[in-house]
């Protein structure tokens, strides 16, 4: 993984793809749902290098302040990208300063540095300050430069599979429809975060979650303490966080937890 904190410095070094052409596609990513799937097949389809450049935090975090609004911590969504199999994530710090950056600059800038030939977008991706860039304006400056794939959108009856889609459905709590729409089990992860140790129960309060938070109320889960072995469990969401019953695990250090269903 590549970690841009700064993006003039990454637009001043050298092209690192020299001679060797890559499929990329663009996005915030955030749940890696069946959509963004779709995306990530389109590129693998290629024999090109594959690279995704993706964002550290979802751009409404930071412009609209909006909190807990992840579907995914960047750790999560690194691991399932890198599990598709793709050869180079390019994760950019989305600061203000970036925000104001044009789309085609955007574009240009990546075509270059990253020998770019085959460009994989959804249907609505749009980039730039204030969202000033779409497809039509992608195509239209780039289509004799790289070749660009427009991927149809993935749809779940009548809706087409989003992010925005999925938060509002985790926070009604329905978490079957959620995992479908994903593609794997909605999946908190407390990997590296303490939480709050009572005589029987064990609790992660809201303050230090980052993760779309479902309705109160009692849920089946998978835990892992290792990220390898899940085991079913229970767990409680309350107003002030995520209760589990020592009873009810293995070891006070939670890693992940895979939500199920409601019960
Ligand atoms: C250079 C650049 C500037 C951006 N500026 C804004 C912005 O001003 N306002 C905004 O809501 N989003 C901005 N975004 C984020 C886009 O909204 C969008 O989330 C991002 O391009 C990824 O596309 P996707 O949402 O289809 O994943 C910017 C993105 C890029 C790459
Ligand atoms: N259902 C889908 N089918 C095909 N492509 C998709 C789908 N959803 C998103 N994409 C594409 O994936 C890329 C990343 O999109 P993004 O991360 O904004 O996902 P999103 O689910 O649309 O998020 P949000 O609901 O927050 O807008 C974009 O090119 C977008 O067009």
């Amino acid at each position: 993984m590549q970690y841009v904190k700064d993006w003039y410095e990454f637009c001043s070094t050298k092209n690192n793809y020299n001679g060797e052409g890559t499929a990329l596609t663009i996005g915030v990513f955030d749940g890696v749902h069946r959509g963004h799937t779709a995306l990530l097949e389109a590129i693998k389809r290629t024999a090109l290098r594959t690279v995704v450049v993706t964002f550290d935090k979802n751009p409404e975090e930071l412009l609209f302040k909006h909190k807990r609004n992840r579907i995914n911590t960047l750790r999560q969504k690194y691991n399932y990208l890198k599990s598709k199999n793709i050869d180079d994530i390019i994760v950019i710090d989305f600061s203000h300063e970036f925000s104001k950056i044009r789309g085609d600059v955007f574009i240009r800038t990546l075509i270059d540095k990253l020998n770019i030939k085959h460009l994989c977008l959804g249907q609505d991706f749009r980039c730039g300050y204030n969202l000033d860039t779409d497809i039509d304006t992608i195509s239209g400056l780039f289509y004799n430069v790289v070749n660009i794939e427009i991927v149809e959108d993935v749809r779940y009856k009548d809706n087409k599979i989003s992010s925005s889609l999925i938060r509002k459905e985790i926070e009604k709590g329905n978490l079957l429809l959620v995992n479908e729409l994903l593609g794997r089990e909605y999946c908190f992860d407390f990997y590296g975060i303490e939480p709050d140790s009572f005589e029987e129960y064990i609790v992660f309060p809201v303050e230090k979650i980052v993760q779309v938070m479902p309705p109160k109320g009692k849920y089946y889960v998978d835990i892992t303490h290792n990220m390898c072995d899940f085991y079913p469990s229970m767990m409680r969401i309350e107003e002030k966080g995520v209760f589990f019953d020592k009873k009810n695990i293995q070891d006070t250090s939670i890693a992940e937890v895979r939500i199920k269903y409601t019960l």
